[in-house]
């Protein structure tokens, strides 16, 4: 007899939601919303555009510009986000509260990374925003790493852990906590092992890759991102949280685009962009650890879960079919390159 598990040949799955989106605006978000509309039914949409949503009245007409793109008999519900800034008054949680369009505020530590300009530059100046949103049980979303020169790239979520998720936590217990986008072993102990309402989206390339990865022949400037991939060891540790079925874990895609030319430069953006084909990816990544059973909590299950939303009642079937994606891809009037550009991969949503 055989141990060998055999792989299905399809999986039929609850309909998943993104929950951490870059959509952009403009004539950017009319290419690339089409992607992330046919992979998701809903997605948390981040705010860091030029200039950020930071108020309720921003968001409301964000949100009506990404219904206003949306092609016609598609069906995608975007959940709106507040770029907290030092500024950011109580006043303007409880009016994000009361919209109802808003789910979550975002922290972005200044110069963390693209458009983080006007983000925070030290968290004790949001306090009484904080305990606002301690209060409405308004989550809040944060990207994890410091940003001091002189702590090394890498190390910048492991910091960032003892220097201002710990105080934070201490000070908030009650706050919903979204560590965003971990990359780290470090990060996903911290958040399986933690008391209170801590959660941690994962993306797909964080499951697949680790830092050989951006350095594999060449430098390959489509493999960098914020929170820059990690040695193998975290991402083994990120596999086994996101695949652990802890409900703490769940798929958010952070597919970020960035126009060709921004990323093949001296100085290139950060950013992957999987919104094409993000769903194949991490059935790849769940297919690989064994643990295609577990990709249903982890993408359409866990998160509602979280924001205290319905699950979707639709259902999408991914089937084992081999691809070739696009070398490139439209992005307003230039082009993006997606993840896997020309390469072929194992798994397509029907
Ligand atoms: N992840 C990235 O590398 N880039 C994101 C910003 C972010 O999520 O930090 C972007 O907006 O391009
Ligand atoms: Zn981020
Ligand atoms: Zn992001």
């Amino acid at each position: 007899m055989s141990d060998l598990v055999q792989t299905p040949s399809s999986i039929t799955i609850t309909r998943p939601d993104d929950w951490h989106l870059h959509l952009r605006d403009g004539a950017t978000l009319a290419s690339v919303l089409p992607h992330s509309a046919r992979q998701f039914a809903r997605a948390i949409v981040m705010p860091n555009l030029k200039p950020p949503v930071t108020t309720t009245a921003a968001a409301v007409a964000y949100r009506e510009r990404i219904l206003a793109a949306l092609p016609q008999g598609m069906d995608f519900e975007p959940l709106m986000t507040l770029y907290l800034t030092n500024n950011t008054q109580p006043d303007e949680i409880v009016r994000a509260q009361e919209s109802g369009i808003v789910h979550a505020v975002k922290l972005y530590p200044a110069g963390a990374t693209t458009n983080s300009d006007a983000g925070v530059t030290d968290l004790s100046n949001c306090y009484k925003a904080l305990e606002k949103m301690q209060e409405l049980g308004m989550p809040f979303l944060v990207h994890g790493e410091v940003t001091d020169q002189d702590i090394d790239l890498f190390d910048r979520e492991a910091v960032f852990i003892e220097r201002v998720m710990r105080p934070l936590r201490r000070d908030f217990p009650a706050l919903n906590i979204v560590f965003e986008h971990i990359t780290t072993k470090h990060a996903a102990q911290y958040v399986a092992e933690a008391e209170g309402p801590i959660a941690a989206t994962i993306t797909a390339h964080h499951l697949l890759y680790n830092r050989n990865d951006i350095f594999k022949g060449g430098i390959r400037p489509h493999y960098y991102c914020l929170p820059v991939l990690k040695r193998e060891e975290h991402r083994l540790a990120l596999v086994t949280a996101a695949t652990s079925g802890d409900e703490r874990f769940f798929l958010g895609t952070d597919s970020a685009p960035h126009a060709q030319g921004a990323k093949e430069a001296a100085c290139g953006c950060a950013g992957c962009y999987t919104a094409l084909h993000a769903m194949e990816l991490y059935a790849e990544a769940f297919e690989r650890a064994g643990a295609l059973d577990k990709l249903e909590a982890f993408a359409s299950l866990n998160g509602p879960a979280f924001y205290n939303l319905p699950v979707n009642e639709g259902k999408i079937t991914l089937k084992r079919e081999q691809w070739t994606l696009p070398e490139a891809l439209p992005l307003a009037d230039q082009q993006v390159i997606p993840l896997n550009a020309g390469e072929t991969i194992n798994w397509k949503m029907v």
